[in-house]
């Protein structure tokens, strides 16, 4: 990061900003992305990709059509592949993978995203070690293309559905790939359209006349000379989708296509070749793809928060309008009151999220070792941990990129500040890898928190509890929370009144479900008429969990120049939380009506305290203009005349006059002066 991010020339507001900011942006930096070292090596490798001029960015993305935008972004991911190993440690996608392809691609995916994100792993995780020698080196030189092809027209979140068949012959040793319905279609993978020529199929397994489930396949789809689809394959791109569109999400038919035996994954389940099942030791590892994307999504979701931030609050430091005061001119926007709730729970928000994706990132660390070691003990806690933040983070990103977004005005509104770009790219984290609510059902009812059989267990004195999962077998606090006030109150205080919360939550919509089993015919009746309480339950949980993590890591910090800034946002996090929480909070009184009020008066100081160093809180989450790609969130605030010129550029204004008025504006004006 640079020594200083102030320059002549930049604009005058937010000069004294930076200014008048009371800690040194580089310390923060260095806390809030793990060290010194990799804030400098950050440095080192945006220095090599703007050195680098194949991964210029020259073309503005956001003026460009699909097809073009496609073409694009397929040219920037050859060039940011094939550069990566001289600039990047390419086994290190959770941190400097994930930093190096947002330099490029921005938000979008693109042609190599899915042979990155999902078949990688897959095959490192889930082939046998033939399957391994014989994949790996093609995926590594790209020599071949893939995808992941699981979600289909009809089926997406219920696996066991699905309909594509994988019937095995042992006359030839093959599997005879089927789709034998339209709903049977394969449909939202990306890249599949136009650019992949494999592709890891999820089919329902058959042999020896017997059912097993969904299983993987690596399956060629297109030849590998001509990169026509193969016979018996039917494939194209689904069309323009609300982002990503960068990326040929596609469609996929088979017609009693043939594979041989060997390309079903095999380190898991495995079929004999006289048709014999193999099943693995764990039902699940063949979803390990997904749980490796739930996983590094989080810090991708952060980041997108991270950026909508960095701009908004930028952007309202250097927008005057209105007085506050009559007569003494116009103030910054970010002096509002108003403003400043708006956005600083953002910034507190991106912390939060990034802080937990570490913890996630360890979790899956730890869970790939041991199952290389054929150990699975930890994959429920991550398959949960992964889940419920996946969803809580994903739905929070959204409505705070949103947040700056209207809190930019008019502005913001403009792809100019690319808060469209950033919230269609973000906003897609809450379908894909598991649709948001069929996610935190899984929270409560199968996932490592195992919130409905915890109860249970609980009640029963037989619980065995995670380090996770252990507050939900205290007893609730028969006193009242302990907030008196902001100044007063401590980490241990705000993380007991979140897990007092959930633990109330999760309670009630136990005896909620076992109320409802006795007025409903079956148990799955009444899983559904608790549906909305359960939900509820996970999120409460997951929340406990952020607040939790969040003051873990951020004990960690003992320097005196940034700690209270780590602190206030923490208490931030916290009460907006519990003053957005309500109900959960206020239960058996045990927030009073005075406390909450208090509360209040909380936020609106911790908003006081925030604001003199808000912009360099945001500089210290370290987005370059690269990254930010926005008019409004330039580091140097000089928002208008880039403003003017950005409008100038757009391909609109290469001729004076449209065909548009050409072709239907001119004639009817022409008839309409005829009539005159
Ligand atoms: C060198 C160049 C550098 C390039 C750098 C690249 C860097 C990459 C950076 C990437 C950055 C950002 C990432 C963005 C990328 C975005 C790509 C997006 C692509 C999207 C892809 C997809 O969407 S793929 C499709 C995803 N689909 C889903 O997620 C479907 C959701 N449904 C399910 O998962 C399951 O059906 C469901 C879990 C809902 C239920 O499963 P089911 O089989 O029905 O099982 P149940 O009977 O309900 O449960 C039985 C028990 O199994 C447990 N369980 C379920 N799933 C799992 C699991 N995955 N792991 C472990 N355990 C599991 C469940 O808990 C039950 O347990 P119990 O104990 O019996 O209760
Ligand atoms: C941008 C993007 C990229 C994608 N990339 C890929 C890819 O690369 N590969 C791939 O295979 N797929 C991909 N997908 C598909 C994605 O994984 C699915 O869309 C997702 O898993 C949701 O499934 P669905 O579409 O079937 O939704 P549905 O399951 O049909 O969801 C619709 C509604 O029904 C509700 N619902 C469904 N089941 C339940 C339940 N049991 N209980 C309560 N409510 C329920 C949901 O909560 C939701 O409100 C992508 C999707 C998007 C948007």
């Amino acid at each position: 990061m640079e020594d200083t991010l102030i320059r002549e020339g930049d604009n005058l507001d937010i000069t004294k900003e930076r200014r008048n900011a009371t800690f040194r942006v580089k310390k923060l930096a260095a806390f809030i992305h793990g060290g010194e070292e990799i804030v400098r090596r950050r440095k080192e490798i945006y220095d090599a990709v703007e050195r680098e001029p194949r991964l210029k960015n020259s073309v503005p993305i956001e003026f460009l059509a699909r097809e073009e935008r496609h073409e694009e972004q397929a040219r920037r991911a050859v060039a940011m592949t094939d550069v990566a190993t001289d600039i990047i440690d390419g086994s290190d996608m959770f941190g400097e993978g994930i930093y190096y392809q947002s330099l490029i691609m921005g938000r979008d995916l693109h042609s190599l995203s899915l042979h990155y994100s999902m078949v990688l792993p897959a095959i490192q995780n889930q082939a046998d070690d033939e399957q391994l020698d014989e994949w790996l080196g093609p995926i590594i030189s790209r020599s071949l293309i893939s995808t992941y092809a699981q979600t289909e027209l009809g089926h997406g979140t219920n696996l066991s559905k699905l309909e594509t068949t994988a019937t095995y012959d042992p006359k030839t040793q093959e599997f005879i790939l089927h789709s034998p319905t339209i709903t049977a279609t394969k449909w939202w993978p990306g890249a599949l359209g136009k650019s992949s020529n494999y592709a890891i199929v999820m089919a329902q397994l058959y042999t020896n006349g017997k059912w097993h489930g969904p299983h993987p396949f690596f399956v060629q789809l297109r030849d590998a000379e001509t990169h026509m689809p193969l016979k018996g394959v039917t494939v194209g791109d689904i069309g323009p989708k609300l982002g990503i569109n960068g990326s040929d999400n596609g469609f996929l038919r088979f017609n009693n296509f043939r594979i041989p035996r060997k390309t079903m994954f095999m380190k898991n389940a495995k079929v004999l070749p006289d048709g014999t099942y193999v099943p693995p030791k764990h039902a699940k590892l063949g979803f390990g793809a997904m749980v490796f994307v739930r996983s590094i999504m989080i810090k991708d979701q952060s980041m997108q928060l991270g950026s909508a931030i960095t701009i908004a609050v930028r952007y309202s430091a250097i927008r005057r309008q209105g007085e506050i005061v009559p007569n003494s001119g116009e103030v910054q926007i970010l002096d509002y009151q108003t403003q400043q709730l708006r956005l600083f729970p953002q910034i507190s928000r991106t912390l939060a999220f990034l802080f937990a994706a570490y913890e996630v990132k360890d979790l899956y660390l730890r869970v790939t070792t041991q199952l290389q070691e054929g150990n699975t003990e930890l994959l429920p806690e991550l398959h949960g941990l992964s889940s419920g933040l996946k969803s809580v983070v994903s739905w929070e990103t959204a409505q705070g990129i949103e947040q700056c977004r209207l809190a930019c005005g008019g502005h913001g509104y403009s792809q100019a500040s690319a808060f469209p770009e950033i919230y269609s790219y973000a906003v897609g984290g809450c379908t894909y890898e598991g649709e948001n609510i069929v996610m935190l059902l899984q929270v409560a009812r199968q996932a490592f928190l195992g919130l409905v059989k915890i109860v249970s267990s609980i009640r029963a004195g037989t619980a065995k509890l995670s380090l996770l999962t252990s507050y939900i077998a205290e007893k609730q606090p028969k006193t009242r929370s302990k907030f008196t006030c902001v100044e007063n109150v401590s980490a241990e205080d705000l993380i007991a009144d979140f897990e007092y919360a959930a633990r109330e939550q999760i309670f009630y919509a136990y005896d909620l479900l076992k109320k409802n089993e006795t007025l409903y015919s079956t148990p799955e009746e009444a899983w559904n008429k608790t549906g909305i309480e359960l939900c509820k339950a996970s999120r409460l949980h997951v929340k406990a969990f952020l607040v939790r993590n969040y003051f873990n890591y951020v004990s960690k910090c003992n320097d005196s120049e940034i700690r209270p800034i780590l602190d206030q946002l923490g208490k931030l996090y916290a009460l907006d939380g519990i003053s957005g929480g309500g109900v959960w909070f206020t239960r058996r009184g045990y927030y009073s009506d005075d406390q909450m009020a208090t509360v209040r008066q909380g936020i609106y100081s911790l908003l006081e305290k925030i604001r003199p160093n808000a912009v360099a809180i945001v500089d210290a989450f370290d987005f370059s203009d690269r990254e930010l790609q926005s008019v409004l969130g330039r580091r140097d605030g000089n928002v208008y005349e880039n403003l003017l010129k950005w409008a100038q550029q757009n391909p609109m204004n290469r001729s004076e006059i449209s065909t548009a008025y050409i072709k239907h504006l001119k004639p009817m004006m022409t008839e309409g002066k005829s009539k005159l």
